[in-house]
């Protein structure tokens, strides 16, 4: 006899269907989805990528006949939605196909959705439930809705004690080739990545994913004083994935076409925020340096920590990790996770709430 599974162990596949979609729905979330009658797995899918068709419709359309819907049950991770995007609304097609019990892994905290995707199923006559289900996907895409702003993870790779460089306006080559690729899998989990203007120059970093070809590279942003004092020959304009230039002046010179200059007269770490909350950038990775870290951690602005520490001292002429304002209060992550990364040690964290 074949094993009849609880809500939850179809949700847990539904989860997995959902992550076949990873780097590649961008601002979008991953949402998977499994469709069940009389104890018989029909069909499942997933949202393939940004702009496609979503979840529950790629799981219909790979039932074997569109009337199985009829009194069926579908599983699937997000809320669906109830608005006319870039797709039709699913819970109205879910309505309309006959399913007869949804079971819900969240609610979307998108407020275009929220509540109402359950709300249009429920006037269609669907059964809904709204599953006490730990959702690990989508961690980017919640906080974003949830707290308005992008997750910030800060990271840096410093020496035993504590320094990111071994000399003013010098590139230390800290780490191993582990903690390299290790942090190049990292920036491919982001939706953009900043660095400030020493570090631009000193460095003179690409700041793209080499790994792996992304459909979504990364953004990378830096802060400037003046954009016109840029030389066109730095690494980061060779590449084709986009450049936000955050500038206190005009742009007055020619520089390549994925660059997009924006102007203001501070570009304090709130204004920053409020500028990639309105672009919609729902993660930000800080690659240094010191003086940058150091302004958005005053600012209380960096719910992730990841630090590289390689086996090194640099001694009293390096720049610390974080230098620049005092903190009103010490900053407690109270819990981090480690692991050796090669010859280096990666220390995650991550604020609590
Ligand atoms: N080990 C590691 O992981 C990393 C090490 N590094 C190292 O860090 C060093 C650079 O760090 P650091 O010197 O602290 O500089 P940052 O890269 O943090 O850049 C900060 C500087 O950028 C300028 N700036 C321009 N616009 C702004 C703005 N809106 N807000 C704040 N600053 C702005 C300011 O310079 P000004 O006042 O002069 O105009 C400011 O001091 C380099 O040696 C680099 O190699 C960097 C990244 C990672
Ligand atoms: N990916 C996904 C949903 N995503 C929801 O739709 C929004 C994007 O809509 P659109 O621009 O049309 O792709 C997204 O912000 C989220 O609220 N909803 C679902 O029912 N199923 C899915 O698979
Ligand atoms: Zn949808």
């Amino acid at each position: 006899m074949d094993k009849i599974f609880s809500d939850k162990e179809y949700l847990a596949l539904a989860v997995t269907e959902a992550k076949k979609g990873a780097k590649r729905t961008w601002q979008n979330p991953l949402v998977g989805a499994v469709i069940v009658r009389d104890g018989q797995i029909l069909a499942t899918g997933y949202h393939h990528q940004f702009g496609r068709q979503h979840a529950e419709i790629n799981a219909l359309s790979h039932l074997a006949d569109l009337k199985q819907a009829q009194g069926a049950t579908m599983y699937v991770t997000l809320e669906p939605c109830c608005h006319t995007g870039k797709t039709p609304p699913c819970a109205k097609r879910l309505v309309a196909v006959g399913i007869k019990r949804v079971v819900i892994g969240q609610l979307d905290p998108n407020p275009i959705v929220s509540g109402k995707g359950v709300a249009l199923l429920q006037a269609g006559g669907v059964e809904v439930v709204i599953a006490d289900y730990p959702m690990t996907i989508n961690q980017a895409y919640n906080f974003f809705y949830r707290q308005q702003r992008p997750l910030v993870t800060v990271k840096y790779a410093m020496s035993l004690d504590g320094k990111i460089n071994y000399r003013t306006g010098e590139r230390t080559l800290l780490t191993g080739e582990a903690a390299w690729q290790d942090s190049q899998k990292l920036r491919a989990t982001q939706q953009a990545i900043l660095i400030g203007e020493h570090t631009l120059q000193v460095d003179d970093p690409q700041l793209t994913v080499r790994q792996q070809i992304l459909i979504f590279p990364p953004v990378r942003v830096v802060v400037v004083r003046d954009v016109n004092q840029l030389s066109p020959d730095l690494a980061l304009f060779q590449t084709s994935a986009p450049i936000w230039l955050l500038s206190q002046t005009q742009l007055q010179q020619t520089l390549p076409q994925q660059v997009t200059v924006f102007v203001r007269r501070e570009w304090t770490p709130q204004a920053i925020i409020a500028l990639l909350t309105k672009k919609g950038i729902q993660s930000l990775l800080v690659e240094g340096g010191s003086r940058l870290q150091a302004d958005f951690i005053s600012q209380n602005l960096v719910d992730k920590l990841v630090v590289y520490v390689a086996p090194k001292i640099l001694g009293g002429q390096g720049l610390p990790a974080v230098s620049g304002p005092a903190l009103p209060e010490l900053i407690d992550f109270k819990r981090f996770t480690y692991q050796a990364v090669g010859a280096d040690l990666r220390i995650s964290s991550q604020r609590e709430g």
